[in-house]
């Protein structure tokens, strides 16, 4: 029910008077009913309302000429659901005039107002959903010689407006703004996680409404991130306010994918088990994104994929529970934990350091300490210990494991988190450490493409990256190949190293698999099941039927995504689980951008489901440009040494053997053995790599 507003001279008193503790208490009860303030809520509210200006400052900006309203700069670090709102909207009821709040959301702003109003406070929020009669009704308001309204809620891109910043300087003026908010302030920096280039163009409030302090909320406890928003929003002496990031209703568990026989599963009963609740799912990749939403959708769980342009109304739309599940692209929340991933995570960090540093300074800072973050997200999952504990020390702060009261899994059940780390070290001790016994020969000319972004953490200013590289080469064995690439390029002796680790693990690798393949009764667990296979079936016919407006011309039924699932699975079954399920995302995403001839062409070229023999990577090479799976992924022979292999004369045949293929060791050692052949035919086999993507290709 709503309230009429506590009367301001009953609380306050005149203005000229410092606002005690019991007047501010007195309004916090009536308006939201709260008994008392929390964390550093009152200090806050206290800097703003009664803290001084520093005196140069009034000099330099000539202050004086403006009815001075008092109060000071503040940075506000609360936690999520710390209480930061409060930190203006109390200012709002204590002082005469406009508290501006400036909001990322229009959601959230909307939320707000409408919570504001129901408790009886005068707000409203402009934005381009309102109708102009609405907004007219609000400048009208803002004209007045009294206006009613204490708290005003915009967006950034608003306040950029010359329109709407005139109207502010005559409200300033008039002496009747009290207070400038910027909440979810880390939006300011390029270091924070969601930066917004409107965000950044806010310190011109600074600078046309001099005198008004100005307090900055956030949630993001990066000390850059700090640096940078005081520094952007040209905050003067400000009162930096942080609080404590224990949160003691969040309960912290890790998963391994590497012992779950399908992750996406598990994560849907995992969702469905909690009803109906809101969620976020965080991805390493954009493709991965697009792939578990449409996945958890077909699973009854409404979910949007988070990509850039439509990353308002999703997010409006999950805030308003029209969507359940947001599934987005940033580390750090709940946390299903694979191997491969880290890998992953691990090559992109470790590219982008050593790029940076041929850069500057401050870039090569940046990445490193992307990398040590990384290293102790990978301590978080991969130590045992309590990690509410860790995800504080990350903060900064040094607390007891005490105060975690068994609420995280690490604490709840140590032995059961023991053994899965011991598992988690036997089923991945093959894939871990400096080397690595997934063996995976690219081509010489994969190797040329390292320059190329494949990843969106390379390539996040560029929204509009060509589709082709999305959905291709985003593998691990790409990723792993081209690591051997670059230093191959860097010095002799590093690629005779990594040959040598690479035979090594190779051997390790196969040791490791009869060991396995002895236990005749012990699961592999990133074998490729027929339940997933079936699953996967059905993912690429849903994702056809979704695109069938474009292939209208084509029968869709279950054959064409048996071929479909049936070429993916042939080319990655030794490969892996992970690998399969990486490759049929990209498949998904292709056939939401291919035309209806590619689809029909990929198809004709491809044998039918299950019992035909493929050329390995055939149906890849029949169209490049347009084909998903770009075969940078090959064990590459060489027609030398692998016997005189035969290759089909056209790609249209469809049944031919395939050729055996060598392993690792085989090759390196066919090599040097070649290469103390006569100088004409070394080079002819040391062009080995180079040579079979050329007569692949001149198939085509
Ligand atoms: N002093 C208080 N006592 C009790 N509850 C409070 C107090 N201050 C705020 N709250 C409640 O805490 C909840 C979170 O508040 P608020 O939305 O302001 O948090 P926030 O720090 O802005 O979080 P976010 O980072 O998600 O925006 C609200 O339900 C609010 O009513
Ligand atoms: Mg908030």
């Amino acid at each position: 029910m709503s309230k009429t507003a506590l009367p301001l001279q009953n609380v306050c008193g005149t203005e000229k008077k410092a606002i005690k503790k019991e007047s501010l208490v007195k309004l916090l009860r009536w308006h939201f009913g709260h008994s008392d303030f929390r964390g550093k809520q009152l200090e806050a509210i206290h800097a703003v309302l009664s803290g001084p200006i520093p005196r140069f400052y009034l000099r330099v900006h000539g202050l004086l000429e403006f009815r001075f309203r008092g109060g000071r700069d503040c940075f506000c670090l609360m936690p999520t659901g710390g209480g930061k709102s409060i930190c203006y909207q109390i200012p709002a009821l204590a002082k005469q005039g406009i508290v501006l709040v400036v909001s990322p959301l229009i959601a959230l702003m909307e939320n707000q107002v409408t919570a504001l109003k129901e408790k009886g406070i005068s707000a409203e929020f402009l934005s381009s959903s309102q109708t102009l009669k609405d907004k007219n009704k609000i400048y009208e308001d803002l004209g007045s010689g009294k206006p009613s309204l204490r708290l005003l809620y915009v967006t950034p891109e608003l306040i950029a407006t010359s329109g709407f910043m005139a109207r502010l300087t005559k409200i300033h003026a008039r002496g009747l703004l009290n207070l400038i908010a910027i909440d979810e302030a880390h939006c300011v920096s390029t270091w924070g996680h969601d930066f917004r280039p409107s965000y950044r163009k806010l310190s011109s409030l600074r600078h046309h409404l001099p005198g008004i302090p100005v307090i900055a909320l956030t949630a993001t406890a990066v000390p850059k991130v700090q640096e940078d928003v005081i520094a952007s929003l040209c905050l003067q002496n400000p009162l930096v306010l942080k609080s404590s990031f224990n949160r003691s209703n969040i309960y912290y568990e890790v998963r391994y994918k590497d012992l779950l026989d399908d992750p996406y599963s598990d994560l849907c009963n995992y969702i469905k088990s909690y009803g109906d609740i809101c969620a976020i799912v965080y991805c390493l990749e954009r493709t991965t994104c697009d792939d578990l939403a449409l996945h958890l959708s077909q699973n009854g769980i409404s979910s949007a994929g988070l990509n850039g342009k439509l990353r308002s109304t999703i997010l409006d739309n999950w805030l308003s529970s029209k969507t359940q599940v947001v599934v987005a692209t940033v580390a750090f929340g709940l946390l299903y934990y694979g191997v491969d991933d880290c890998r992953r995570m691990q090559f992109i960090l470790g590219n982008a350091t050593k790029k940076k540093s041929h850069s500057s300074s401050l870039e090569d800072g940046s990445s490193k300490k992307s990398l040590a973050d990384f290293r102790q997200m990978v301590e978080y999952c991969e130590e045992p210990g309590c990690r509410r504990k860790k995800i504080l020390q990350s903060f900064g702060e040094e607390v007891s494991s005490l105060l975690c009261a068994k609420s995280c899994d690490a604490c709840r059940h140590p032995n059961v988190v023991s053994k899965y780390l011991e598992e988690l070290a036997t089923t991945t001790s093959f894939r871990k450490g400096s080397g690595s016994s997934r063996i995976y020969i690219s081509s010489a000319s994969d190797f040329n493409v390292e320059e190329r972004h494949f990843s969106e953490f390379w390539n996040r200013d560029d929204e509009a990256s060509g589709s082709e590289e999305d959905i291709s080469d985003s593998d691990d064995a790409v990723e792993m190949a081209k690591t051997a690439a670059h230093s191959s390029k860097t010095s002799g002796r590093k690629i005779q190293d990594k040959i040598e680790l690479l035979q090594r693990a190779e051997e390790n690798y196969y040791r490791s698999k009869n060991n396995t393949d002895k236990q005749a009764n012990k699961v592999d667990k990133n074998a490729i099941s027929g339940t997933l296979r079936d699953s996967g079936k059905q993912r690429l016919l849903n994702a056809m039927k979704q695109n069938q407006h474009r292939f209208s011309d084509l029968e869709i039924d279950s054959t064409s995504a048996e071929k479909l699932e049936n070429d993916c699975y042939k080319k990655y079954e030794k490969s892996g689980k992970s690998f399969y399920l990486s490759q049929m995302a990209s498949i998904v995403r292709w056939l939401s951008t291919v035309s209806s001839d590619e689809l029909s062409k990929r198809l004709g070229n491809m044998v039918g489901p299950v019992t035909e023999v493929v050329t390995p990577g055939a149906a890849d090479y029949s169209s490049p440009s347009s084909s998903p799976i770009v075969p940078v992924v090959t064990r590459v022979v060489d027609e030398k040494v692998s016997g005189g292999i035969q290759f089909a004369a056209s790609f249209s045949q469809d049944t031919i053997l395939p050729p055996p293929i060598l392993s690792f060791s085989e090759f390196i050692n066919s090599r040097k053995a070649s290469e103390n052949q006569p100088s004409s035919s070394k080079r002819q086999s040391s062009d080995g790599v180079r040579k079979d993507l050329e007569k692949k290709t001149k198939y085509k």
